[in-house]
């Protein structure tokens, strides 16, 4: 497959069947070089699968990808090489320290001297949080320790590549928040690619997103791209009922439909309406739609104006049920 150097994992019509079911369906990746992508899809999507893939870990049934320019079937050993890696489960030797384990880590594919060694392990020990804790055995380390210590083994090698099976999603609000930091303070050194099922995580740190559902990608693109897809909503909230602004509105070409909704009272605890306007043309809304309300001759209050925006969630369940409509 040709290969273009701004992706740093692309893949082929990638394809893993367990008996006669694709687990991983004709699958096209792109993920930008330097991005943070979250993997998003529902339990059992086919996550888990494509991080194997993606690895080398199991062979594909059809299809193909490349990490770095190397071949994920051919290469797999070349590309352990420069990715990191954490596991959805992640073990550890209980009777090893957290700095013993990434020093058995590091004597693998660490290219330095001792110090040069030593001195990493005690950066990614500061870098997720373990100092005070990095010389007791690992048998005794909480849940969101040993997800602490799994990125800390997967970037000691300074990989241009980290990819993590749900590195959040067994962890508590506040381990969540942490471990988003942490992959956050990967941009611009690594690019990060995690899988998850939780949208919010997904918002708060990600640049770009995959989405996928039953084996099949449903979307994928920055996150900006994402949100801003539907561009042809807009709100406008009036004073009173509403309706000689609908009555105003309703005769323009480019408005499609307008629906009237209860809005909160406004400062003064008038009773306002809420007019979700949905047009044909974006841009002359953006431009008009205010512009015919306020220089008609009534009475009427403009309390808010805007273009509804979304929220990932929105989207992915928009996407998902589409998804879900044209059988995938
Ligand atoms: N070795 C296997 N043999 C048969 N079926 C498998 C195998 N591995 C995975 N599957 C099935 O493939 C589907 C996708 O599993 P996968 O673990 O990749 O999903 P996931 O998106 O990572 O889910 P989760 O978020 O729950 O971890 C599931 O239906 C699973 O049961």
């Amino acid at each position: 497959m040709a290969i273009q150097s701004d992706l740093i994992i692309s893949t082929k019509d990638l394809t893993k069947t367990y008996g006669r079911k694709p687990v991983v369906d004709k699958l096209n990746l792109a993920v930008p070089r330097g991005s943070i992508c979250g993997f998003l899809g529902p339990n059992g999507a086919g996550k888990s699968t494509t991080i194997k893939l993606l690895l080398g870990l199991i062979k594909p049934s059809s299809g193909n990808g490349a990490i770095l320019g190397k071949n994920i079937v051919n290469d797999s050993v070349a590309i352990r090489e420069r990715v990191g890696f954490l596991a959805q489960d992640p073990r550890f030797y209980g009777y090893l320290s957290a700095r013993e384990t990434l020093r058995f880590v590091a004597s693998f594919f660490f290219k330095g001297s001792p110090i040069a060694i030593e001195n990493r392990i005690d950066e990614m020990i500061q870098l997720v949080g373990l100092d005070g804790k990095a010389d007791r055995p690992v048998r005794g380390f909480s849940g969101g320790e040993r997800q602490r210590l799994g990125i800390a083994q997967a970037a000691i090698n300074n990989p241009e590549l980290i990819i993590l099976d749900e590195p959040a999603s067994a962890l508590d609000p506040l381990g969540r928040r942490d471990m988003l930091q942490i992959l956050e303070s990967f941009r611009g050194r690594s690019t990060v690619f995690y899988s998850t099922h939780i949208l919010d995580d997904v918002q708060r740190v990600s640049d770009t997103v995959v989405i996928m559902k039953r084996g099949r990608l449903i979307a994928q693109g920055s996150i900006q791209e994402l949100l801003a897809g539907d561009r042809s909503q807009f709100y406008l909230t009036v004073r009173g009922d509403g309706l000689t602004t609908r009555e105003l509105l309703k005769s323009i070409p480019w408005i499609k439909t307008i629906v009237l909704e209860e809005g909160l009272p406004d400062v003064d605890n008038n009773p306002t309406t809420k007019l979700q306007i949905n047009v044909t043309n974006p841009n002359v809304a953006e431009n008009e739609l205010l512009r015919i309300v306020m220089m008609a001759d009534n009475e009427v209050v403009v309390t808010e104006y805007g273009r509804v925006s979304y929220e990932l969630e929105d989207v992915f369940v928009d996407l998902v049920e589409e998804a879900t409509k044209n059988g995938s």
